[in-house]
């Protein structure tokens, strides 16, 4: 039987709904942040979404400065010239505003200003965040443009390595943004693409903590109701962008996923944090071509649980009806179905099925699923999701 015993943190201060990020400057001053770091990436830097964005800070009479240099799946440089960025501008906090990438990059910025450590000191692993050498944190205002990864609502940070090629999760409780705007609105212009892959990393968070084994209560609940807003809303979104009500229960999927997965994660994440960090591939959009081939893989063990799961859905035929329901929605949302086709045609080698393998079973993530990982069984099931 599984100890009934656990440590629960929950999440900030949201801000929620359409329209709220005109109380950016008010949330600053919430947040003691008088001179911010507005961190963002340079796509979303040629939007109407920063412009507007700014301008409320302009009209605010907030005396900000932008720093955009965020590549998607962000790396070291990022940090070090956001941190200089940060310094040279006597900022004293950040606005982080954009998809996990600029949210995290945002965050790793307010935390690593003030460490004299290599930031890979605070990976993800035991409590290697407690060699901190100061507690400062510049605070941070949180504003996602993206529903997917959560970070709004959570204390980690993802950043590659570029020498080691491999994609660290950094984590500090105090990287926990003081202040969350959450306003769907600010989604909608997001490319199908975006919509897709950010929206099935929410479902692969929600699943992937459902399914981890733990005593959470707490967080399979969120988690459960988080699976039926993005079965729900996930197809509208897509379908029609400038739908308000999908865009924001897609923003609270997102944050709920976050939330659930202080549980922990699996194989999903175990795997797509290697392609991505070799490949450059979507993160979410990796999840979601890996999911299938992770629930057969994991069903010895969580066969049960996703019998209960489809009961609260009210999907038929148990565990493959629900495998069904996410092929098909994988289908109409026009995700590869397999790695291959995710790789534009790309079959990996043996060399690299071996290497992947041997990052999945060493990342943080792997502990969190609910079978062993071991390199033998992360090989055929990587084998799986190349042939189809
Ligand atoms: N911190 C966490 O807990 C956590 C969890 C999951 C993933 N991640 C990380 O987050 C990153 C992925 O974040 P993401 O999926 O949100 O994508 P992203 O931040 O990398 O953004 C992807 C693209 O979408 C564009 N974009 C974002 N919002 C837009 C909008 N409203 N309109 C138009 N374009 C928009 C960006 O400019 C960018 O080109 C990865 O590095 C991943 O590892 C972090
Ligand atoms: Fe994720």
């Amino acid at each position: 039987m599984t100890k009934l015993v656990a440590k629960w943190n929950y999440p900030t201060t949201v801000r929620f709904g359409v329209g709220r990020i005109s109380e950016l400057p008010e949330a600053l001053l919430a947040a003691e942040i008088a001179k911010p770091l507005f961190v963002t990436d340079p796509g979303l830097a040629r939007l109407p979404v920063v412009a507007d964005a700014l301008a409320i800070l302009d009209r605010g009479g907030v005396a900000y400065e932008v720093f955009s240099d965020v590549k998607p799946n962000p790396v070291e440089s990022n940090l070090t010239t956001g941190i200089d960025a940060y310094r040279s501008g006597g900022h004293d906090g950040v606005i982080a505003f954009g998809g996990g990438s600029a949210l995290d990059l945002g965050k790793l910025i307010s935390f690593q200003a003030h460490q004299t450590r290599p930031i890979w000191d605070f990976e993800d692993v035991g409590d290697w965040w407690t060699r901190a050498d100061s507690d400062a944190i510049a605070p941070i205002v949180a504003v996602p443009t993206t529903a997917g990864t959560g970070s709004e609502v959570g204390r980690a940070g993802v950043l590659t390595n570029e020498t080691t090629h491999t994609k660290k999760v950094i984590f500090h409780p105090k990287m926990l943004p003081s202040i969350v705007i959450a306003d769907p609105a600010l989604t909608t212009g997001m490319p199908r693409f975006i919509t897709v892959g950010t929206g099935m990393d929410a479902l692969a968070h929600c699943l992937e903590a459902y399914c981890a084994p733990g005593y959470h209560p707490m967080a399979d609940g969120i988690a459960l109701e988080g699976i039926r807003l993005v079965l729900e809303n996930l197809p509208t979104a897509f379908a029609m962008g400038n739908d308000l009500t999908a865009r924001a229960h897609m923003m609270s999927a997102a944050a709920m996923g976050a939330t659930a997965f202080q549980k922990g994660l699996g194989a999903i994440h175990s795997l797509s944090h290697p392609i991505g960090a070799l490949y450059d591939t979507h993160h979410g959009m990796t999840n979601a071509v890996f999911m299938p081939y992770v629930l057969a893989f994991n069903r010895p063990a969580i066969e049960g649980r996703i019998e209960r799961l489809t009961g609260y859905l009210g999907i038929q035929g148990g565990f493959d009806g629900f495998v069904h329901r996410i092929m098909d929605l994988r289908a109409q949302l026009g995700v590869p179905s397999t790695l291959t086709d995710l790789l534009g045609g790309r079959v990996l080698s043996d060399e690299e099925i071996d290497r992947v393998a041997a990052m999945a079973i060493v990342d943080p993530t792997a502990g969190g699923n609910p079978l062993e990982l071991t390199k033998q069984n992360v090989r055929s099931l990587l084998e799986e999701a190349i042939r189809g």
